[in-house]
């Protein structure tokens, strides 16, 4: 199981790699606003794909084109590697 971070690594991840996003409630969390609504679930889909392969699987809350990512380590009960790697994914995936 990967280690959690302290909240100054958060922070300098956040900074350094990922600017999109930020931090609630012990997750990083980041929304997409896409053009069509198909556009947001072929999103999700892309991310369901990625997700699997990593076994890292993130929230996710579809409000019409409105995608938020919620992303944490559940077994560790916070965040860790895993999740920044799983964050520039989504990015990636996002465009
Ligand atoms: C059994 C399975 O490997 C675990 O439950 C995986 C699945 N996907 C996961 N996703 C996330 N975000 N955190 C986890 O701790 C996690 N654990």
């Amino acid at each position: 199981m990967a280690e959690l971070l302290t909240d100054d690594q958060i922070d300098q991840a956040i900074r350094d790699h990922l600017p999109e996003w930020k931090v609630a409630d012990n997750a990083l969390v980041r929304s997409v606003k896409k053009e069509t609504f198909l556009d947001g679930i072929r999103l999700v889909a892309t991310v369901a794909q990625l997700a699997e392969s990593m076994n890292h699987h993130p929230d996710i809350d579809i409000r019409y084109t409105t995608i938020t990512f919620r992303v944490s380590s559940h077994d560790a009960g916070g965040i860790t590697d895993d999740d920044l790697v799983l964050a520039r994914h989504i990015d990636t995936a996002a465009g």
